[in-house]
């Protein structure tokens, strides 16, 4: 089973799409509140304590059951069966995508080549729960007998961001472990986080899908190297680092051994590995049950998606939407907003998840694409971005649609911060919609008794054009569960999205040349003879660090 090859710009849906878009360019989105004051009940849906309402967008009925025919017109619902059954859907690398299956329940069966690999997947995660209780309980020791007091993960991309992201974004439900995590092959990153801990009660977690990875391996080696320096006998090793990867034989190699890796399969992609055994820096530090329950909240997700009609499909309206706004409002950006500290890594893990996903510009056909795909994913938590970079929302000449993200109950209860925190989210996405118009700011102006000459001038830049466009993503609470089933919702948004937009979304081959040249140039940095072999930017840019160094 492959995925359809439908060019969706040339589609019946995309047709009366276009005609929706020059009809609304005429109307504004308070005004289709004011004509229908069910509006919000009409755009809305609560499922697994996520509201999410999407009524503040630029869409009427007729608007949004052509989005919905789009998908339909995709083949998207034989793209999800695809996808949750197995079919090798990232044909570029002959691979199945079922990140999915890691948070099945045990007794589902789901079959790549020939085999169920569900006992797999649960045989990891028993190891993972033995390895988590034996360290958070203390079981597990060090090479001079003590017990684990800090963890350091050390993977780059979707073996770090992923963990990054949920353990802080559930702090709440931390234990006494202190988790690190190195990522960046700036020496900086590993220097820095090794003067924070002691080699007799550190674990390290090497954590990579290939075990190839150029940064990791360099962290690895150097914490490696430094814990030796203390240890001095290799055999300490295995009492300290573990391996969380798909490639035995390199784990092997490096030293570790294979009883200590945690292993995954190569149809978990990296991005969404986070649920497999890269999650064990998240079971470590906030047990083992919570970690479960993240999986158990994604799989609720999983489930809502998979049959849950299109109209009444979270992942799928959030990606409709965002389709609308990227090939029919020329928005080149997202913006991911949650008002809530905890989630502050949020974006961050989705600048991966979306923009390797779908930044793409070749068709599943091989051919250029002729419209534009994935828009650039960015985003700080509320309110921190108001006194930064609202301004461009409110007033600049780009349209950026936005999610607000923010949960009804706080884990911390000081004072009245979260009220406060909460009047903002809620007067932004109606700031952004209203806007403010001329008459409004005019009738301030008066009020402060300013001249007519002054009101006259100062007017126009106080005026708000309003007609932004907001997602709100209202969370009962951010617990393990619910964030979960935020993160699966966004990672089947971006799957429906690359479904449409025909590109496939599970490889990233646009990563490797700058991996390739970083090779070639290497041994170019060994000596302090001058460099000819480049173009003459790159030459004299080697050239002056090599006089500098
Ligand atoms: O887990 P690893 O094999 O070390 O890969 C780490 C990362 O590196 C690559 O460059 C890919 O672009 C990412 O998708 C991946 O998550």
């Amino acid at each position: 089973m492959t995925l359809s090859t439908i060019d969706f710009s040339k589609t019946q849906s995309f047709q009366a799409l276009s005609e929706d878009r020059n009809r609304l360019s005429s109307i504004q989105l308070k005004a289709l509140f004011e004509q229908d004051s069910n509006r919000q009940e009409r755009f809305s849906l609560l499922d697994q304590d996520i509201f999410l309402d999407y009524s503040k967008n630029i869409i009427d009925e007729a608007t949004f059951s052509h989005l919905v025919a789009l998908a339909e017109e995709c083949g998207l619902k034989d793209a999800i069966k695809a996808q949750f059954t197995g079919a090798k859907i990232n044909q570029n690398e002959n691979r199945a995508v079922l990140h999915t299956a890691l948070r099945a329940k045990p007794t589902t069966s789901i079959i790549v080549d020939g085999e169920n690999i569900i006992p797999a997947i649960q045989a990891v995660k028993a190891h993972m729960k033995d390895f988590t209780n034996q360290v958070i309980s203390g079981a597990w020791k060090g090479f001079t007998g003590k017990t684990i007091t800090d963890v350091v993960n050390i993977g780059i991309g979707g073996s770090d961001l992923g963990p990054v992201m949920v353990t802080e974004g559930l702090k709440p439900y931390k234990n006494h472990l202190n988790i690190h995590f190195v990522s960046n092959v700036d020496g900086t990153h590993i220097a820095e986080t090794l003067k924070k801990v002691n080699p007799e009660t550190t674990l390290f977690l090497i954590a990579s899908k290939t075990f190839t990875t150029q940064e990791t391996m360099a962290n690895a080696f150097s914490a490696r190297e430094w814990f030796l320096a203390t240890a001095k006998d290799e055999a300490a090793v295995s009492k300290h680092f573990v391996a969380l990867s798909t490639n035995a034989k390199a784990v092997d190699e490096f030293g570790i051994d294979v009883a200590n890796m945690f292993e995954f399969w190569d149809w978990v992609g990296g991005r969404y590995s986070l649920w497999s055994a890269i999650g064990l820096s998240i079971s470590l530090s906030i047990g083992f049950e919570n970690f479960e329950l993240l999986l158990a909240g994604a799989n609720e997700m999983d489930e809502h998606f998979a049959t849950a009609p299109f109209d009444k499909n979270m992942p799928v309206i959030l990606a409709l939407l965002g389709i609308w706004y990227v090939n029919f409002f020329d928005a080149a950006t997202h913006a991911i907003l949650p008002y809530d500290q905890y989630m502050h890594r949020f974006a961050a893990y989705f600048q991966q998840g979306d923009m390797e996903s779908n930044g793409k510009s070749v068709d599943r056909n091989g051919k250029r694409v002729t419209y534009a795909t994935g828009p650039v994913i960015w985003g700080e938590p509320g309110t921190n971005g108001q006194h930064a970079f609202y301004q461009l929302i409110h007033q600049g000449t780009q349209l950026i649609p936005a999610d607000f993200i923010a949960p009804a109950i706080t884990h911390n209860k000081i004072g009245n911060h979260h009220t406060l925190l909460m009047s903002n989210f809620f007067a932004q996405t109606e700031a952004l919609m209203n806007g403010k118009t001329k008459e409004v700011v005019e009738a301030e102006l008066i009020k402060a008794s300013l001249p007519a000459d002054e009101i006259a001038r100062l007017s126009p830049f106080k005026v708000f054009e309003g007609n932004k466009p907001t997602n709100s993503i209202l969370v009962k609470e951010i617990n393990p569960k619910t964030l979960g089933a935020l993160i699966a919702m966004y990672e089947h948004k971006i799957f429906v999205q690359g479904v449409i937009w025909n590109v496939f979304s599970y490889d990233q081959w646009g990563v490797e040349l700058g991996k390739q040249l970083a090779n070639s140039i290497l041994p170019e940095l060994a000596n302090n003879e001058k460099i000819h072999s480049h173009d003459s930017s790159t030459n004299g840019l080697i050239n002056q660090f090599k006089a500098w160094r």
